[in-house]
């Protein structure tokens, strides 16, 4: 025998109705079944909110309960044939015409009782169960219809009244016996006390009429039919992965209910747990979904062996964290006696508690309603203490949710709290109270409001998804080398997911013009033409909209070349958001800037990465990195590190002009936005001071001695006019050419570091020189360490380049998301 509990959506009008009974007649083909309904969907509101109308002298209770009248009738009219529906017609007229008298009453009297709700809204299940077991018995089926209250006896405790299981065990047992019937139609969450009044057994309570039949009739299975296909390992409206639980046990169950996965009402499960009944959870709109199999934990265990040990993640949101704290706390008895009893005596329910070791504070979370009354309870519960200085008044925050996860294993399994707060913590989710309970089938984390969604999407992906892990970026500079990362990110992507299990999501863009942003991410083939239709480019706004998009995984990626990007990575260190730079302007800007962004990265778990500052996409930082990390010593570092300072030299021959192998350099794409800085020098003064920083040494760049080899007329004014005024040195330029001729030379602008000093300036290159055979845009780096004394480790390769330095910028990336 199997008990069906079907739930407010599941028979909320004609057509889903006819589902319920196709479900019902598919069961007893097989097996006797009890069939438990709630209210038409919505319905149980209505009443109550009629007669809240009502008490307040508001005479909008008469159109509702139009409402409530047509929704029946209109349900029984698409129902049941005409020529038989003038008997339900007229049982739904004479309750309506009852809800309406009491209505009427309440708003005489402007009073309603606990008494009069429970009486009102029975008439939603009354009325539900009587059409159903009509509409049945009309489609064939052996079926009869049975009122909740002649068989489910309660105490007086209106609205929220206990079972008597003495008594109603029995009484089911007699009434439910299958002897005449195939199904039997019973109303939900109405009861009657002992002198035959009607109570209800609180809100979700028909889950629990559902599961006491079970009980009582020791039946097989009970089915609770919804409008989803099961427990949920996540709420899927804020995490879009969150699949189906296909097993998971009462207790397990209970504690997700509790957390806010509202399929089941918590107390359903004791009844039935009690017996070793096993509960399905079904969707009444996807009957042929195989649902969740709740059962006990055994069962649950010998399933869960090769599957996650957190079972679910859930939250409650609108919670208040109350923080008791004083010095005359410590080692005196009775405080949190007092404080439980001050919140217990306003009814307020504690729904979580934490108390330091120190036994200095006692921390607890209720519902954020409650927590100005809670203030004025505690407080008058700890006046004297007050008076005296040993007791804090009560510390209130509201703004708070708690994340919870979910799993009977957890306890076998060492490092679930540690995985689950690391994963908050890279993501900068600050974490405002823990509790978890000495079962450990639940670790609860308090967090701000604003945080729940991402929360439990980190939770989600860390502990659930072994697809891919998704990364937020938000881009700025998309020029030469920017337009080409997107390009390679649209190419890879495939790819990285299948193998790196990384899923890269362009969320923002900007160029200097225009910015644009898409949550489920920007499309990378048609991003050219969106952009300049876009909202106008603002540095702060982006900065702003990046954060408030609050998304787990996030990158900030600087393209640009501009002193006020760089001027706003803290702001995203600071929110654990990643940067990963192509800009040189944060890592050779002061000293102290350089050394507080590393410090916030590692202070907030996130990365700062600019490896192609200096070599383009050579790995040169990297390396430099693992020598020191290593424990090597740096004592020299030799290098070309101008790609377009040596494509310059290797292309200038005296058949074109400086002027125009500049020119052409920078329609390569190998120049600075600004050719001044490449031709300057201050971008090779830039990429020394960042090795020799990331070398150890404390450097400025007015320690970097520039010996500059370009007129100094040619610097002032515009772009266009520093071309003209190579142009009108060209007997300059010719000259150093045949001078380095001369000697059997090339020329090649080489930067140094040695003992603590640098310097870079245009050298004359002889053939044994190890800087000699470079060509094209190519870069070289000698580094001469303790290791590495007599031949110096050597990196060479194209320093320049929107290819590669795209590839360089997408390699940070990349390591940014690991
Ligand atoms: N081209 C190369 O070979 C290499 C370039 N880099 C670095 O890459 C960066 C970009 O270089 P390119 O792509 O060649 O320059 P680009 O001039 O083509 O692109 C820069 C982009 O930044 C945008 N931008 C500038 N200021 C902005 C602001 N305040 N807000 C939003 N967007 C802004 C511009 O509109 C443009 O789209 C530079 O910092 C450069 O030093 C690094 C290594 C090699
Ligand atoms: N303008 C730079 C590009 C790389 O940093 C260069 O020419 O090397």
């Amino acid at each position: 025998m199997k008990v069906l509990k079907f739930g407010g959506t599941s028979v909320a009008n004609a057509e889903n109705i006819s589902k319920v009974v196709s479900i019902v007649k598919n069961t007893i083909r097989e097996d006797k079944a009890v069939v438990v309904v709630s209210a038409l969907g919505g319905l149980t509101d209505m009443l109550l909110k009629s007669a809240a109308f009502a008490a307040e002298g508001n005479e909008d209770y008469k159109q509702l309960i139009a409402e409530i009248e047509k929704r029946h009738f209109d349900t029984v009219k698409a129902l049941i044939p005409v020529a038989h529906q003038s008997h339900l017609l007229s049982i739904v007229k004479t309750a309506v015409n009852e809800i309406e008298d009491i209505c009427n009453g309440i708003f005489l009297l402007n009073e309603i009782t606990p008494r009069i709700k429970d009486r009102l809204a029975a008439y939603g299940e009354w009325l539900s169960s009587q059409i159903i077991a009509a509409y049945m018995q009309f489609d064939g089926v052996k079926v009869q219809w049975v009122d909740a209250r002649e068989m489910i006896k309660t105490n007086s405790n209106y609205t929220q009244a206990q079972v008597d299981f003495s008594l109603t065990l029995p009484n089911i047992a007699r009434t439910l016996d299958h002897k005449s019937c195939d199904v039997y139609i019973v109303s939900g969450f109405i009861a009657s006390n002992e002198k035959g009044i009607t109570t209800t057994i609180g809100r979700g309570g028909s889950d629990y009429t559902a599961a006491i039949i079970a009980a009582a009739l020791n039946a097989d299975t009970l089915e609770i039919w919804t409008d989803v296909s099961g427990m949920m390992t996540a709420d899927p409206r804020l995490a879009a992965n969150a699949k189906v639980i296909d097993r998971i046990s009462y207790g397990e169950a209970m504690e997700l209910s509790h957390f806010g996965a509202k399929v089941i009402y918590p107390p359903t499960l004791q009844p039935v747990m009690n017996k070793n009944i096993p509960v399905w959870i079904k969707n009444t709109f996807a009957p042929e979904d195989p649902g969740t199999l709740i059962v006990n934990d055994e069962q649950s265990v010998v399933a869960a062996a090769s599957e996650n040990i957190v079972r679910g993640i859930s939250s409650i949101n609108n919670i208040a964290l109350l923080s008791l704290e004083g010095s005359g706390m410590v080692g005196i008895p009775g405080f949190s006696k007092r404080l439980f009893e001050a919140l217990s005596q306003e009814r307020i329910n504690v729904i979580l508690i934490t108390q330091s070791s120190s036994e200095h504070s006692i921390c607890v979370a209720v519902d954020a309603s409650k927590a100005e009354l809670a203030k004025q309870a505690v407080d008058a519960a700890f006046a004297g203490e007050q008076a005296l200085q040993l007791v804090d008044p009560l510390k209130v925050e509201t703004g708070l949710s708690i994340v919870a996860l979910v799993g009977e294993q957890m306890k076998s399994h060492p490092g679930v709290s540690g995985r689950m707060f690391s994963a908050l913590g890279r993501n900068g989710i600050n974490v405002r109270a823990i509790a978890q309970g000495s079962s450990e089938k639940n670790i609860s984390a308090v967090v701000s409001t604003e945080d729940v969604a991402k929360a439990i999407n980190v939770l989600h992906e860390d502990f659930f998804e072994t697809t891919y892990k998704q990364v937020h970026l938000f881009i700025v500079g998309v020029g030469n080398v920017g337009s080409k990362l997107l390009e390679q990110i649209d190419q890879q992507n495939a790819w990285l997911q299948e193998r790196l299990k990384l899923k890269i999501n362009v969320v923002g863009i900007s160029n200097s013009r225009n910015m644009m942003f898409h949550k489920k991410g920007i499309d990378l083939k048609s991003w050219k033409e969106e952009l300049p239709k876009a909202q106008p480019a603002s540095l702060q706004d982006f900065v702003e909209i990046a954060l408030s998009h609050n998304l787990r995984n996030s990158i900030f990626v600087d393209i640009s070349a501009n002193a006020e990007v760089a001027a706003v990575y803290d702001r995203f260190l600071q929110k654990s958001v990643s940067v990963v730079a192509c800009n040189k302007i944060a890592a050779s800007s002061e000293y102290k800037i350089y050394k507080r962004l590393k410090e916030l990265a590692s202070a907030y778990n996130c990365k700062f990465l600019f490896e192609t500052n200096v070599g383009a996409g050579l790995p040169v930082i990297g390396t430099l990195n693992d020598l020191v990390h290593s424990g090597d010593k740096v004592h020299k570092i030799e290098a070309v590190l101008s790609g377009t300072l040596n494509y310059v030299f290797n292309h200038y021959d005296g058949s074109r002009s400086f002027s125009e192998v500049v020119r052409q350099a920078q329609a390569e794409g190998y120049t600075e936005p600004d050719p001044r800085l490449d031709l300057g020098g201050t971008d090779v003064m830039r990429k020394i001071l960042i090795l020799a920083r990331e070398a150890g040494y404390e450097m400025e760049m007015s320690d970097i001695v520039n010996n500059a080899f370009l007129p100094a007329e040619c610097m002032e004014g515009s772009v266009e006019a520093f071309y003209e005024c190579m142009q009108r040195h060209e007997a300059h330029f010719r000259k150093l050419l045949e001078e380095a001729k001369e000697k059997n030379c090339k020329l090649k602008f080489v930067a140094t570091f040695e003992n603590g000093k640098a310097a870079v300036g245009l050298q004359h290159i002889s053939p044994d020189n190890d800087l000699y055979n470079l060509y094209g845009k190519d870069n070289v780096v000698l580094f001469y360490t303790s290791r590495y004394a007599e031949q110096p480790l050597v990196i060479k390769g194209a320093g320049a380049g929107a290819d590669v330095t795209a590839s360089g910028v997408f390699a940070d990336i990349v390591r940014a998301a690991q």
